[in-house]
């Protein structure tokens, strides 16, 4: 791999996240007021997605559970992601696309949010867990990209549609990352106003 190509690489992650951060910045806020309504009210954030947005659902339940960059009391998040024995009984005895839908169906409550993560908008068993989150009053933050696909497309007006403008796979989660912990962020700003510098 050449120096150059790692250059653009870097290059081409820092365009759209300057680009994202000027689409984005709105329905990131709604997010953060829907995901803090929520846990003032005593609810939940379950979450679910696959592969590397599978690790991007652990690392945000950790930073609310444990915490992100302030002390706080741990707040409620599941990763929809982690039982192995859940997720393969399941897949095994229904299919895979149920894995995260029978999830919300035993977890999810009204008032609840899912955050459902799906870089191309079409991985059916997030899509599932959209529409079990949708028929139990749930309401869902769903981060995609690629034009947000069917998940983007089966969103209703009371949830919040994080649609990364871009069509590369790696360079989608990047951005959700730095999505991810602008959540957290805002959840902690929420709850204890902006710190002084
Ligand atoms: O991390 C990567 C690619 O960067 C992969 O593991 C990727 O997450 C997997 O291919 C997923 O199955 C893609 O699903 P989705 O983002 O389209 O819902
Ligand atoms: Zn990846």
């Amino acid at each position: 791999m050449t120096n150059h190509r790692i250059q653009a690489h870097f290059q081409e992650s820092a365009e759209l996240k300057i680009k994202s951060a000027a689409l984005l910045a709105h329905p990131i806020e709604q997010a953060v007021e829907l995901m803090f309504t929520a846990l003032s009210n005593g609810n939940k954030i379950l979450a679910c997605g696959n592969g590397g947005s599978a690790a991007d659902c652990q690392h945000f339940a950790a930073e609310l559970v444990g915490r992100f960059e302030r002390e706080r009391l741990p707040l409620p998040a599941l990763a929809l992601t982690t039982d192995t024995s859940i997720l393969t009984a399941v897949g095994n005895d229904y299919s895979f696309q149920d894995v995260f839908a029978k999830q919300v169906q035993a977890f999810g409550q009204a008032g609840d949010i899912l955050l459902a993560l799906s870089t191309s908008g079409n991985s059916s068993n997030v899509l599932a867990a959209v529409e079990a989150a949708l028929e139990r009053d749930m309401r869902v933050v769903a981060l995609t990209g690629k034009g947000g696909g069917t998940i983007g497309k089966r969103l209703t007006d009371a949830d919040v549609h994080i649609c990364v403008p871009h069509d590369r796979t790696a360079r989608i989660q990047e951005v959700h990352l730095l999505t991810i912990h602008c959540l957290c962020d805002g959840i902690d700003v929420a709850l204890f106003g902006e710190e002084a510098e």
